[in-house]
C-alpha cells in the first residue's frame, strides 16, 4: 500500500497542503511536456540564485522556456530572477538551468517550489550545482567571497517545515533520508582545487549556509546566534532544493555569493538590502561563472 493510500486507511486528515504534492506520475508529465520541447537531455542541472542568472550567459544553443509556460512550475516574483529554463551546453555537456528560483516568502508552498528538482531528476539529471546569495556571518568573509556549501542549517526544518512532510512516495526515495553527507565530498574537493588553479583562492571559502523563510533580513542578535551554532553564511533558499534532490539521489554541489556581511554590531548604521545583493552578484558574475564552467568541464556526469 502506498504511503498516501495508508494515510487514508488509518483516517487521517491530510491537510490541502500535504495532499496537493504532485505524485509521481504528474512530474513524468511534467517532464514529458518539457522534454517535448527541447532536444537537450540534461544529466546536469543548475539553480541560479538572486542575481546569479548571468551563468546562462555560458550556455551555447540555448533554449528558453518561461516557468509561466510550464504546469505546475512556481513563477519567479522577485527583481533578479528571470524565471526561465534554459536549456543548452556548458563546456560541451548538456544542461538545465533555472535562471531564478521561488521561495518560501513569496507564498509558495515547498512542494511548489522544490518540484523543479523532481522534473530534473526524471529528465535523467544526477548533479546539481545550486547557488544562491547569502549574508556573511563569519567575520572573515568578505562581500564578494564565494562559499562552497559543506553543510547547512534547516531552521524552518526545526519546526517541521519540510519539502518531505507528507506522504512519502518510494520511487522519489526514502521515507528517512541521511542529509549528513548532501554536500558531495568529491565535487567540493574538486571545486577547492579549481579555485586554486584559477587564482581564485582568496576569495573561495568553505562553510555553513542557513536557511531562514525571509523575507525579513535577520536582526543582529538572530545573526549573532546563527555565528554562535555554526552558520558561516544565511539566506533564504536552497536547503529545501538540496533536501529534495539529495532524496531522490542526486550529487550537490552547492555554491553561495556573499552579497553582504550581516550586521553584528549594535546600532551600526549598516542595512541589509536586496539593491546590494543585485550589485555584487554583477560584480562577481564573470568569476562565478568561470568557476562553474571549468568545474562542468572536468565533470563526469
Ligand atoms: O534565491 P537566493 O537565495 O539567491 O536569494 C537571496 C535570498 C532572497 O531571496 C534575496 C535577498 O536579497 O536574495
Ligand atoms: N537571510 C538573508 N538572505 C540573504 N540573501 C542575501 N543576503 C542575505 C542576508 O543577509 N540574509
Amino acid at each position: 500500500m502506498d504511503d498516501l493510500k495508508l494515510h487514508r486507511s488509518k483516517g487521517m486528515i491530510i491537510s490541502p497542503e500535504i495532499t496537493s504534492a504532485l505524485p509521481y506520475s504528474e512530474v513524468e508529465d511534467i517532464t514529458k511536456e518539457i522534454l517535448e520541447k527541447t532536444h537537450f537531455r540534461p544529466k546536469l542541472g543548475i539553480i541560479c540564485g538572486s542575481g546569479l542568472g548571468g551563468l546562462a550567459e555560458s550556455i551555447e544553443n540555448a533554449e528558453v522556456i518561461d516557468y509561466s509556460e510550464i504546469t505546475g512550475f512556481p513563477v519567479s516574483t522577485v527583481p533578479g530572477h528571470a524565471g526561465r529554463l534554459v536549456f543548452g551546453k556548458l563546456s560541451g555537456k548538456p544542461v538545465v538551468l533555472m535562471q531564478g528560483r521561488a521561495h518560501i516568502y513569496e507564498g509558495y508552498p515547498l512542494h511548489k517550489i522544490t518540484l523543479p528538482v523532481r522534473v530534473m531528476k526524471l529528465m535523467g539529471v544526477t548533479t546539481l550545482i545550486v547557488t544562491n546569495a547569502a549574508g556573511g556571518l563569519n567575520e572573515n568573509y568578505r562581500v564578494g567571497d564565494i562559499m562552497i556549501i559543506k553543510d547547512h542549517i534547516n531552521l524552518p526544518g526545526f519546526s517541521g517545515v519540510n519539502p518531505l512532510v507528507g506522504p512519502n512516495d518510494i520511487k522519489f526515495g526514502p521515507r528517512f533520508p541521511a542529509m549528513s553527507t548532501a554536500y558531495d565530498m568529491g565535487l567540493r574537493q574538486t571545486a577547492k582545487r579549481i579555485a586554486k588553479e584559477l587564482g581564485f583562492s582568496d576569495f573561495v571559502r568553505e562553510g555553513v549556509y542557513v536557511m531562514l523563510g525571509g523575507p525579513s533580513f535577520e536582526t543582529v542578535t538572530e545573526c549573532r546566534m546563527l555565528r554562535m551554532v555554526g552558520a558561516d553564511a544565511t539566506g533564504m533558499s536552497t536547503v529545501p532544493e538540496v533536501i529534495i534532490a539529495n532524496h531522490c539521489g542526486i550529487r550537490i554541489m552547492g555554491l553561495s555569493l556573499i552579497t553582504n556581511c550581516c550586521v553584528m554590531e549594535y546600532d551600526s548604521p549598516k542595512v541589509a538590502n536586496h539593491k546590494e545583493v543585485l550589485e555584487t552578484g554583477q560584480m562577481r558574475s564573470k568569476d562565478l561563472q568561470k568557476l562553474v564552467s571549468t568545474m562542468v568541464k572536468e565533470l563526469e556526469l
